[in-house]
């Protein structure tokens, strides 16, 4: 890539309003020119999360460079190659320096937050991550979240950063997925390759023909190219959340974004977030059992806007466990809601009837005050207005 590609800006659009971001970062932006870590990108966008932090925003950081960092560390006796092993000790190396540079650039404390894709398959760590990280945003803690190379094994395509961003961004509910590239949008073609490729300002749905345009990195510290951010905007845009890709290497593209406006390739959702998160409660399998509450609860879930409080639950049937999907009813057996259960069936049924500030005394823990929370609920009614969205 030339100096004159890099410089490109693409025109300005305004980015719809949010408050949580997960920004990605990548190692281009970090180790340029295949060199150590360097402030030179990250500064600028370290002041957007800060300006962002103190607007009242929420921005978690998922960010890239161990495996540049570790390599510049060792120097020339640093391994070579794709060695799975190798990079997975040059990323152990690499992370604490990594995160020390965010911690220099920011104002406030940096939280390292490592996560495997493993983890996030996992309903249990699942939540537990999502806990971690809601806790980390509540402290205005700045999480910088990294794959958890160490652990990571080469199946789960380690060294993928911006679908783990994608994964984070549901994980944390965020309204928007924020992409620092080296180049400032997508174009038709790789424009490595393609002199006549044109910046794309818009995609409304990532068919087949915008996942063509695609190539892989252009560089040798970045890992997946443009192929990777397409993947990651898609799985971003089916939990309802917008990717907007832009160029972390000119500051006028990052500064525009604490005003706004965005420099870049902005990607659409067909979904709100609510309604994708409501379509998979509907559609995901259920586990094996049933949750039955009372008519104070059923009032109370009807309305769309309460949890589930072990105050309402009467009985418990079945197995299952933390983080399962399970069936709502009422004592007649109808079906009241869908949710995920912050606790197992042998948890709930010591919890039924009690009070939500009981749950530490009888369990001697507590993952929260809700059976299941709202956010992870779908109601009859729900669940009938999605079958609108279906068609
Ligand atoms: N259609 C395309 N539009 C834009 N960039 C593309 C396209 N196809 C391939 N690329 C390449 O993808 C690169 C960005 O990905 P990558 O090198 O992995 O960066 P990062 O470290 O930010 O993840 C661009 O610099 C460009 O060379
Ligand atoms: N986890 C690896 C980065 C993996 C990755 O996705 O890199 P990149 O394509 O530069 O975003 C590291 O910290 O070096």
């Amino acid at each position: 890539m030339t100096e004159g590609q890099r410089s490109h800006l693409a025109p300005a659009q305004a980015l719809p309003l949010w408050r949580r971001a997960v920004l990605k970062v990548g190692s281009n932006l970090l180790a340029a020119d295949g060199g150590g870590l360097t402030p030179r990108y990250a500064t600028a966008l370290a002041h957007f999360m800060q300006a962002s932090h103190e607007a009242g925003r929420q921005v978690v950081l998922v960010s890239s460079g161990a495996v540049a960092a570790g390599r510049a560390q060792l120097r020339a006796h640093a391994p070579g190659g794709g060695d799975l092993a190798a990079r997975q000790a040059l990323a152990a190396l690499g992370q604490a320096p990594m995160i020390a540079l965010w911690q220099s650039l920011v104002p406030r404390p940096v939280a390292q937050v490592l996560l495997t894709h493993d983890d996030l398959r996992n309903r249990r760590r699942y939540l537990n991550a999502r806990a971690t990280l809601r806790e980390l945003l509540l402290l205005g803690v700045l999480p910088v979240v990294n794959e958890n190379d160490t652990v990571a094994v080469d199946e789960l395509k380690l060294g993928d950063n911006d679908n783990l961003a994608a994964i984070v961004a549901a994980l944390v509910d965020a309204d928007v997925l924020l992409i620092a590239s080296d180049i400032d949008a997508l174009y038709t073609a790789d424009p490595r390759r393609d002199p006549n490729a044109v910046p794309i300002g818009r995609v409304e749905s990532l068919t087949a023909e915008v996942l063509a345009m695609a190539g892989g990195s252009g560089s040798a510290v970045g890992t997946g190219g443009m192929r990777t951010k397409l993947e990651a905007a898609s799985k971003a845009a089916a939990a309802g959340i917008p990717t907007a890709l832009f160029s972390g290497r000119n500051d006028v593209a990052v500064s525009a974004l604490v005003q706004g406006e965005l420099h870049g390739t902005f990607f659409a959702v067909a979904r709100t977030r609510m309604q994708a998160r409501k379509y998979w409660l509907r559609h995901a399998p259920a586990a094996p059992g049933h949750i039955e509450v009372d008519a104070g609860a059923v009032r109370a879930l009807a309305s769309g806007k309460a949890s589930l409080l072990p105050g309402g639950v009467l009985t418990v049937s079945g197995e299952f466990h933390r983080g399962d999907l399970v069936e709502i009813i009422e004592g007649s057996g109808r079906p009241v809601a869908r949710g995920i259960s912050q606790y197992g069936a042998g948890e709930v049924k010591r919890l039924a009837g009690r009070h939500s500030r009981d749950i530490d005394a009888v369990l001697g823990y507590s993952y929260g005050a809700e059976i299941v929370h709202r956010d992870d609920l779908a109601t009859m009614a729900d669940i009938e207005a999605i079958g609108d969205i279906d068609a």
